[in-house]
């Protein structure tokens, strides 16, 4: 995880963050994936009137990059407005599609940051292998 430049991964997020279209609970998310080729998505938080479709900002950037072929994400840096601001389980679940092996990167500003893997925050997780 050496070679991964996480604060410009962090910066990247933090761009993303302010994107975000949050009207109804005014928190605001931004993500940025980094690919295993090194591309670079990013995504915010989208929130939707009836609730129910609004979509956080880690699936935005991830979706993104699966459907411009992606597969497997190397690392994740999340940011948002509060102090440390973890996956939803949803989007654990997500990451563990595609990057079981990945970097997760909480961070508050591009010098205050945490970093877990997916084990970390979801162990024991049901994945892709066990549908074989
Ligand atoms: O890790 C998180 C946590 C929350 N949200 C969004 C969903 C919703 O728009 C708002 C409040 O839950 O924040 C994210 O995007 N990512
Ligand atoms: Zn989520």
């Amino acid at each position: 995880m050496d070679n991964i430049d996480k604060k410009y991964l962090i910066k990247k997020a933090l761009e993303a963050k302010k994107k975000a279209y949050v009207p109804y609970s005014k928190f605001r998310v931004g993500a940025a994936i980094l690919t295993e080729n090194g591309d670079i998505y990013t995504g915010c938080n989208i929130e939707i009137a009836s609730y129910s479709p609004t979509i956080c900002a880690e699936r935005t950037a991830i979706f993104k990059a699966i459907s411009e072929g992606h597969r497997n994400i190397k690392a994740i840096a999340i940011v948002g407005d509060s102090n440390f601001t973890y996956p939803c389980g949803v989007c654990r679940q997500v990451i563990r599609e595609f990057g079981k092996d990945a970097l997760i990167i909480v961070a508050n500003s591009e010098d205050e940051y945490r970093e877990y893997t997916l084990d970390e925050l979801l162990p024991y997780s049901f994945g892709p292998e066990d549908l074989n």
